[in-house]
């Protein structure tokens, strides 16, 4: 049996995957946490994967390999191979003056024109105009700049410090994919190039940047000292490394998403998303015209605050998941009027950098333990369905919603889900499926097959739509988001 492997390396944790290449069957799994926070040292997510692959039973019949991961970290590298900085991530905020800076001096039109999105603080650029200014001795010193799973793939390849890497310092030898690279700011979807012009304005000088790769392009292989670590039994067997992707782009892939599908994930990052045959382009800046791990492209829109908002008001309630969504479903539809919007990290959709959450609409008669159970779970999930507008507001259909992520596990937020979005609602078979989009990718990459492996779906929630949730929420989100503006 040939074996794949896929990996997510996302916020909170990396995921591991290995499946059948032929019938796409899981034959073992493991994971790893991640640090806390909204900056990291790239060197705990090199850790959490061997970790990963550990618990995943190593590599020894693996054949090859792709890593997924969260978009937008900034990775930067001096000319010796070091990370100069730990990575700010996509949930940092402190990027967000440099965001509208930029925008400011390029216009959001000629920026959604030339990079699919109109920078906010999540993107890439946005993070290293943020370097430039406040930390611009190590600006001055950045030689590349990586993604995550860039930086990943790199070391797999054996690739970094001379002093820790069979490789050394091979900066040459950077790869990303499409999906990824179109979350920087500085890659067009369209032309499929960099614009180094706008990686200049944001940095401030010129860097090595990634060779971006198609969804079928090989990485390179794992070196074979880094397989002989991982537990390969011939490190000398060559394990090929696929091009790997954003962790959205590669849920998508996991999923076969197609016309009409409309994946909303709920982890640590809200996000919704499809994918397209042709770009997006909102120079509003709420729809990022990413591209996909396919070949063509993946119109999204991301929330800051999503399964950690159940985390959070679990944590209030002092209660776990399951009694959360046990709470929430004795409530009404509306909560009795308690709203939360839950902008707790502040949020990238509505553009509200420096935002914080709020209650609206509480009574001594509806402050219940089940109202404000249900009021989480409707907020976070309300913010999603305004994202879902728009990303229909680019010529999407959405003929059904598929709910992924950690949170799409809560039978609360299945059903909820169903009250809340306009659209049939299902939830696939528990699973990881950006890791799994990762291990298509690999096997892709194997054999030049695109596996068609099959997807099952767990549960399809009985659709009953209450208009009252959207309504009620669009009028407590008007009024904080008029606070924060
Ligand atoms: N049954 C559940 N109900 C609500 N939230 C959950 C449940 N199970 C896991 N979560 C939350 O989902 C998040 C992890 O989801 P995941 O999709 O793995 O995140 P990531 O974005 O890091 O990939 C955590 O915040 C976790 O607490
Ligand atoms: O910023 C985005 C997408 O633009 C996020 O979706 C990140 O890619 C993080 O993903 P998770 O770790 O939450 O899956």
């Amino acid at each position: 049996m040939t074996l794949v492997a896929g990996i997510d390396s996302s916020t909170q944790s990396c995921k591991v995957v290995i499946r059948d290449a032929a019938s796409g069957a899981l034959v073992r799994s493991g994971r790893a946490a991640h640090p806390d926070g909204t900056e990291v040292d790239p060197g705990a997510w090199w850790v959490a994967l061997g970790e990963a692959i550990a618990d995943a039973g190593g590599l020894a019949d693996v054949s090859a390999l792709s890593v997924a991961g969260q978009q937008h970290g900034m990775v930067a590298l001096d000319a010796a191979g070091r990370v100069i900085r730990p990575a700010l991530l996509w949930n940092d905020t402190r990027s967000a003056a440099a965001a509208d800076d930029l925008v400011a001096e390029v216009g959001a039109e000629e920026y959604a024109r030339r990079s699919g999105v109109v920078p906010v603080a999540s993107f890439t650029a946005s993070k290293l105009r943020w370097l430039r200014d406040a930390e611009p001795a190590n600006a001055a010193t950045v030689a590349a700049v990586a993604l995550p799973h860039d930086w990943l793939v790199w070391r797999l390849r054996g690739c970094g410090p001379a002093e820790s890497s069979p490789r050394g310092p091979a900066l040459e030898l950077l790869c990303t994919d499409r999906s990824d690279a179109s979350g920087t700011a500085y890659w067009s979807p369209t032309t499929g190039e960099y614009d180094r012009e706008l990686l200049r304005l944001a940095l401030g000088h010129d860097a090595v940047l990634p060779r971006v790769l198609g969804p079928a392009e090989h990485a390179g292989t794992v070196h074979p000292v880094i397989a002989e670590r991982f537990g390969a039994a011939d490190p000398a067997a060559d394990i090929v490394l696929g091009a790997g992707a954003g962790d959205n782009a590669g849920a998508a892939l996991g999923l076969d998403a197609v016309a009409g599908d409309v994946v909303v994930s709920i982890g640590t990052s809200g996000t919704v998303f499809a994918v397209t045959d042709a770009a997006a382009s909102d120079a509003s800046g709420t729809v990022a015209g990413f591209a996909d791990a396919s070949g063509r492209f993946l119109p999204l829109i991301a929330t800051l605050n999503a399964a950690r908002v159940l985390d959070a008001v679990a944590g209030l309630l002092g209660v776990d998941h399951a009694e959360l969504g046990e709470l929430a479903l004795q409530a009404e539809a509306g909560s009795g009027g308690a709203v939360l919007v839950p902008w707790f990290e502040g949020e990238r959709t509505p553009n509200l950098p420096r935002a914080t959450a709020g209650f609206d609409g509480l009574t001594l008669a509806n402050s219940t333990r089940p109202n404000l159970a249900r009021a989480a779970i409707e907020g976070m999930l309300c913010g999603l369905a305004d994202g879902l507008d728009a990303v229909r507001a680019q010529g999407v259909s959405a003929e059904r919603i598929i709910l992924i992520g950690g949170a799409a596990q809560n039978p609360a937020v299945q059903r909820i889900a169903a009250q809340i979005f306009d659209a049939p609602v299902v939830v696939p078979t528990p699973g990881e499926y950006v890791a799994d989009g990762a291990a298509r990718q690999a096997r892709w990459a194997l054999d030049g097959e695109r596996p068609n492996w099959a997807v099952t779906v767990a549960a399809r929630p009985t659709p009953e739509h209450h208009p009252v949730i959207r309504e009620q929420y669009a009028a407590a989100r008007a009024a904080r988001a008029a606070r924060f503006a």
